[in-house]
């Protein structure tokens, strides 16, 4: 019968299509090989007929008999092809229409140009093929659960699609040199990038705890289930190889279980599906999340070289035998580790780090995470603000956490009246323990955890203490990665090791082949250091005050700091590098662990009488440090304040204060600085110091001074100080970034209070919106008399308004405006402002773009002014017509002491003018005319009218 067939075929095949046998027929007949080695499935085909009545149930039987599928088929193709022409359309139409079972047709029906007619098209086709039907059952289950990400405390679930953000994945060599970026998922699966063995089988992605592994294998379900993943897998099989731990040594299963329990089951002829992925492996892909957590006593080595995908064996040795592709060879495998896990070279075929958010993917997170956009700006100020917040957040764990603290607590704030609830970096850092703690502690996967933070750490008190235990041991030997002696010395278990907390490190030399560990960030090795000091029950003071004198010691400018003499290590400075950073973490840290805030919790760690003796000496020596300290700084009188200048470890103390929450302490050092005026310049003070300083600085009775120029608090900062504004007087903010939000907080705040007198905002990213709110507070509060607002970016329209607000004050003294851009609309509306104000006495319009024309119109002003003594037109573009109206006011006014014409287009001309106007005044004591077009020749001609400085 076969050897017919193919007779038949080749005779068809040299018949001219000319002599037009019907086309379908025709088509079936030349192509038939071709089917009959692509057509898997018989029972579609024979269905959809019966279906339509071109088959009868006999013909199905006869189909049926044959024992191979190949034989089916061409018995199906025979009936058919005696059934006619419409019956061969109708058959083509079934592979063309039920795509998923006969996908390897589809080049052939494009290469025929199949196209069917209105009659066919109108005949219903019905999928029965088990193959694509578990296929597709497979894609729906995988988008339903691949649809939220679970977060690590399970109390809440987020759409996936709504919170990933990309990250930078890079494919690297074998010893992880970088071999290109990653700029899409297919780009893992694609040979021409980052293939480094063409006999690997398995994508191997690492990274660090947190990176974003197993959201990444979640992302490329969703995509692939969503048919967004274009890398040819028919069928997408994922594990998490935590679940091959759970079998006892002695089970075994086949493949096909494996596959179906652990993923979905096939509604129909599980056998069928079976086959179809044995025989076409490539068509299938695993992801294994986590290899690092298998934890066996199983010994691999005794796992038999099996090939056979039938025979049951152990599911480890199972796992093995694909990711080496033993079994199903060809089909392709993502597996995920955690950085430093060993994974044998054979297998990997590429090898993918994961790296964490850069800044932009950082940013998109940040936009994805906070929909309302007040909260956003909020967070990314303080995240700017705060550099170790921010190289915390590359990595997506701690990201989420910080964000998570944030919302939570801002959410917190929003609900209570009182402005003043605070978030510690303390806080941020229990909650990320807590966090880890509970991904670690086992708990049934379909009860969400609703574990307390108390019941999480006491039931990992010993843990957190062993991590105490080795951070604190490298802190005090400045030491950040510890071999495994080390580590065994510590008693610290495997499990402990592989927490998360600690991660393995390599190439770092001197270890030789053992592995050694560091702390995922240095921060955390001080929180840890921190806690082990708090919950050390037997530790001395001496010990838990120890990095208080480390941070001291070298410090030469702030060697003040620490005045208990025994606590002085003076073998400490030798190592001109040592960085500080750490100890002052540490200490920060310790303040936030033993506030009385933090006992409730710490109380499960450790007793609440050694909790109580290390607070009160921590309190007593940060009340004893503090004083010494203020008494060391620099005092001064300024304009009726008693004036401290502090040094930034000065701000490392205010830290420290707020970590403790402890008011008697903020009072105690309030009273301790016997100022009213606190300089806190070049500090290097954050937005998120803002917290500590006013936390320090409400407990002031009276009216305060704080000058904060040259820091960098931004928006951010300036909201932090809320609480401390009903007291501020004088405020400094010059250069901090400070923008149109900032002024419009100060503008809300200050106006109620109305006892500030000097606002001083120089340098900062003010626009016309912002100088309109301090128009505003000009007008509202005759108490501010100081306005120093230059350099910022304020045009006509803000300049307009600053000028309508003095004009209408009755006691503003000094307005600065170096450096705006008013230009002459601008000095205009200031000239109308100075006619007969009663109290302005200095001006500022240098650098603002103005021409003669205003120029001419401030001269004309002054003639009708008696309150200016200084102005300022410093780099402007005034020339000799406009000082030939500037001479003509010094013939009128009598006020007037210095006026600052430097770097404008004064020719000899001009000043000749201006030396010819000085005869008639006696008042004015200079006129700078320094950087004008004047030679030192021309200048001899007014050389004795000395008021007159021209070099
Ligand atoms: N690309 C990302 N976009 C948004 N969020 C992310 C991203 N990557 C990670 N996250 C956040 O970080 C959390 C931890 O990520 P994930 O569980 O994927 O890390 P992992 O590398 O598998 O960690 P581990 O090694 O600890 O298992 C996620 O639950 C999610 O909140």
């Amino acid at each position: 019968m076969e050897g017919q067939s193919c007779a038949n075929t080749e005779i068809i095949q040299q018949e001219p299509f000319g002599s037009s046998p019907p086309p379908f027929l025709n088509l079936l007949k030349i192509h038939r090989e071709l089917l009959v080695s692509k057509i898997r499935n018989t029972q579609c085909l024979i269905d959809n007929l019966i279906k339509n009545e071109y088959f009868s149930t006999e013909d199905a039987e006869i189909a049926a008999q044959f024992p191979t599928q190949a034989d089916k088929v061409r018995k199906i193709l025979d009936l058919v092809q005696s059934k006619g022409e419409e019956v061969s359309e109708y058959f083509i139409y079934i592979l063309q229409e039920v795509f998923d079972a006969y996908y390897e047709l589809q080049p052939w029906l494009d290469e025929i140009e199949f196209h069917p007619s209105q009659n066919i098209q109108n005949k219903p086709v019905v999928n029965t093929d088990p193959v694509s039907r578990y296929r597709q059952k497979l894609k729906y289950e995988l988008a339903r659960d691949t649809k939220f990400v679970m977060s690590y405390a399970q109390k809440e679930e987020m759409l996936l699609e709504e919170t990933y953000a990309a990250s930078l994945i890079e494919l690297v060599s074998y010893t992880n040199e970088s071999l290109g970026k990653v700029s899409c998922l297919e780009d893992l699966f694609d040979d021409r990038i980052g293939l480094i063995n063409e006999d690997g089988e398995t994508i191997y992605i690492f990274g660090d705890a947190g990176i974003g592994k197993s959201i990444l294998l979640q992302k490329m379900q969703n995509l692939w289930a969503r048919g967004e993943l274009d890398v040819g897998a028919k069928f997408f099989f994922r594990f998490r190889c935590r679940m091959f731990s759970c079998f006892k040594e002695n089970e075994a299963m086949c493949l096909k279980d494996l596959l179906f329990k652990y993923n979905c089951y096939p509604d129909q002829d599980p056998e069928e599906v079976f086959n179809h992925i044995l025989y076409f492996p490539h068509t299938a892909l695993f992801t294994f999340d986590g290899f690092d957590e298998i934890n066996s006593d199983f010994d691999l080595s005794s796992i038999p070289e099996i090939c056979s995908p039938n025979e049951p064996t152990h599911p480890l040795a199972l796992l093995v035998n694909l990711l080496s592709g033993k079994v199903l060879k060809g089909s392709r495998k993502v597996l995920t580790a955690r950085t430093g896990t060993e994974i044998h070279q054979n297998i990997i075929r590429k090898k993918v780090l994961l790296r964490g958010f850069s800044t932009s993917n950082l940013k998109e997170y940040t936009e994805k995470f906070f929909r309302d956009e007040e909260c956003r700006v909020l967070m990314s100020n303080q995240l700017e603000a705060n550099p170790s917040l921010c190289s915390l957040c590359s990595v997506p764990l701690f990201c989420w956490i910080i964000f998570k603290c944030f919302e939570l607590f801002r959410s917190m704030f929003d609900s209570h009246e009182l402005p003043n609830y605070s978030v510690t970096l303390t806080d941020v850092f229990l909650l990320m323990t807590e966090v880890y703690l509970n991904r670690t502690l086992k708990t049934n996967l379909l009860k969400k955890n609703t574990r307390s933070q108390v019941e999480t750490f006491r039931s990992k008190k010993e843990t957190l203490f062993s991590l105490g235990k080795i951070a604190h041991m490298g802190m005090e030997k400045s030491l950040f990665i510890f071999d495994q002696e080390e580590v065994t010395s510590l008693n610290m278990s495997e499990q402990d090791l592989h927490l998360g907390f600690l991660r393995t490190v390599h190439d770092c030399g001197g270890f030789g082949d053992q592995s050694s560990y560091e702390f995922l960030h240095l921060t955390l090795q001080s929180f840890f250091t921190a806690l082990f000091l708090v919950t050390e029950e037997k530790l001395g003071t001496k010990e838990l005050l120890k990095f208080f004198a480390e941070c001291s010691s070298t410090d030469s400018a702030q060697s003040t700091c620490l005045p208990i003499s025994w606590l002085r290590k003076l073998s400490i400075g030798e190592d001109p590098f040592r960085n500080k950073e750490h100890f002052h973490f540490t200490n920060l840290f310790l303040c936030g662990l033993l506030s009385k805030d933090k006992e409730k919790l710490i109380r499960h760690l450790v007793s609440p009488a050694a909790i109580k003796k290390k607070r009160n000496a921590l309190i007593t020596y940060l009340l004893e440090s503090m004083k010494f300290q203020l008494q060391s700084l620099m005092r001064a009188r300024h304009k009726g304040y008693k004036q401290i200048q502090v040094m930034p470890n000065f701000v490392w103390m205010l830290r420290c204060i707020y970590e403790t929450q402890s008011e008697k302490l903020a009072k105690l050092t309030v009273r301790g600085m016997r100022a009213n005026c606190i300089k806190l310049t070049y500090c290097n003070a954050y937005s998120s110091d803002c917290s500590a300083i006013s936390f320090v600085m409400q407990h002031f009775q009276k009216h305060l001074g704080l000058d904060l120029d040259n820091n960098n608090i931004n928006d951010y900062g300036v909201k932090q100080l809320l609480p401390c504004f009903n007291k501020l007087a004088v405020i400094r903010l010059s250069v901090n970034q400070i923008t149109d939000h900032g002024v419009r907080v100060l503008y809300d705040e200050l106006s109620k209070y109305k006892i500030v007198t000097y606002l001083g905002l120089y340098n900062n990213q003010i626009t016309d919106v912002g100088a309109k709110y301090v128009a505003r507070l000009i007008e509202e509060c005759s108490s501010l008399t100081y306005v120093k607002i230059g350099a910022n970016k304020i045009t006509t329209e803000g300049g307009k308004c600053l000028a309508l607000a003095i004009q209408k004050s009755k006691t503003m003294y000094d307005i600065g405006m170096w450096g705006n851009q008013v230009g002459d609309e601008g000095a205009k509306a200031f000239a109308e402002a100075l006619r007969n104000h009663p109290s302005l006495t200095n001006v500022s319009l240098a650098f603002n773009g103005i021409t003669p024309e205003g120029g001419k119109s401030i001269a004309e002003a002054l003639k009708h002014n008696n309150t200016v003594k200084i102005f300022w037109l410093t780099k402007n573009a005034i020339d000799d017509e406009a000082a030939a109206s500037f001479a003509e006011m010094l013939r009128v006014n009598k006020k007037l002491a210095h006026l600052w014409l430097i770097q404008n287009q004064i020719t000899a001309k001009g000043a000749k003018y201006l030396s010819e106007g000085l005869q008639e005044n006696t008042t004015i004591k200079e006129i700078c005319l320094n950087g004008n077009p004047i030679s030192q020749e021309e200048a001899k001609a007014f050389a004795d009218e000395e008021r007159i400085i021209c070099f």
